[in-house]
């Protein structure tokens, strides 16, 4: 798939979810860096970065996105040959891909431990690597029962329900507004993240905030698993987590919303559960609290750089092993 191609099938949400969506920009880095017929490093370097920077404005929340595209430019020596440079660009991409895989294994193991024979869980959207961690529970032999949402307006709910039944896990699939109905037959929840800031607030999927309160309000313990790709190194130097507001008609169809002038649909995809409703953070490094989110965030991200930034600052960063 092109760049351009895979720009639109991100923006689209055809490829979704924080850590798919950083893998395939890798892919599509990597692969560009193959065909690219550039005569030197210089006009190599140049078409890269203007690559770099449309697949990171495709989607503006998960900060494993820019994360994955800065590490993977990072591989890029200006001072090389044009085929080492390209050689650079394809050695951290395909790195990115396998400690991105293994990650997500890794957060399987560690979020089953905390997973208890008998659990009732409920989770939000579609997360990989939270599902990852009820798959291996179940794979490990332990009987669980999970309520899963619906997550209007794109009903990622229906991909995550297909994903549990197919792993044998008994479910109930819920609408996003019974949630308070249902938290006390709930033991746990867990969630996914598509961006940990430096206070330790994940942003996750709209209405995961909601769930993470009410789980409070009735001292269920939440769990969010996040590798540590979705840290997001700039929020240490005050950068927000810009929340991605999709358009109108995912939630009200064109044609209804023309009838009403006065109305007006908002429809963020994102919002931000505080520190305080969150237990745990499960990441392929270990389980942490939130608080220490800037711990993370220094130890394999490199605050000082951060994400991708076209244009500017030197390369460095994820160390995903
Ligand atoms: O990386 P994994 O855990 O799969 O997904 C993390 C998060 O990414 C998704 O965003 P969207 O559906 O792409 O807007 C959801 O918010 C989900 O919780």
């Amino acid at each position: 798939m092109t760049v351009p191609e895979t720009a639109e099938k991100i923006k689209s949400m055809e490829i979704r979810g924080a850590g798919r969506i950083a893998r395939t920009a890798a892919e599509a880095l990597r692969d560009h860096a193959l065909s690219l017929a550039a005569p030197d490093t210089a006009a190599f370097k140049k078409e890269m970065e203007q690559a770099a920077a449309l697949l990171v404005s495709t989607r503006p929340t998960a900060v494993s996105l820019p994360n994955a595209v800065h590490y993977v430019m990072a591989g890029l020596d200006p001072s090389v040959n044009v085929d080492e440079a390209r050689n650079g660009v394809i050695h951290r991409a395909e790195q990115f891909i396998q400690s991105s895989q293994h990650a997500v294994e890794r957060i399987a193991g560690f979020g089953a431990r905390h997973i208890r024979d008998g659990d009732v869980i409920l989770t939000h959207c579609n997360s990989e690597v939270a599902l990852g961690c009820m798959i291996e529970a179940r794979r490990q032999g332990k009987e669980i029962e999970v309520f899963a949402t619906e997550v209007r307006p794109r009903n990622q709910g229906h991909i995550t329900i297909r994903t549990l039944n197919d792993a044998g896990i008994k479910t109930n699939f819920i609408v996003d507004s019974a949630v308070r109905s249902f938290i006390n037959n709930v033991n746990l929840v867990i969630v996914g993240a598509d961006a940990v800031t430096v206070n330790g607030a994940v942003v996750n999927k709209i209405g995961t905030s909601q769930v993470a309160h009410t789980a409070a309000e009735a001292r269920v313990n939440v769990i969010v698993a996040a590798e540590t790709y979705k840290f997001a190194p700039r929020t240490v130097v005050g950068e927000l987590i810009e929340i991605e507001e999709r358009p109108p008609n995912e939630v009200l169809p064109d044609e209804i919303a023309r009838t009403l002038p006065n109305v007006t649909v908002r429809n963020p995809a994102f919002d931000v559960t505080p520190p305080e409703y969150i237990d745990l953070i499960v990441t392929e490094q270990g389980a942490i609290p939130p608080q220490m989110a800037y711990v993370i965030i220094r130890e394999y991200l490199g605050w000082e750089i951060g994400e991708f930034n076209p244009g500017g600052g030197s390369p460095a960063g994820f160390n995903g092993e």
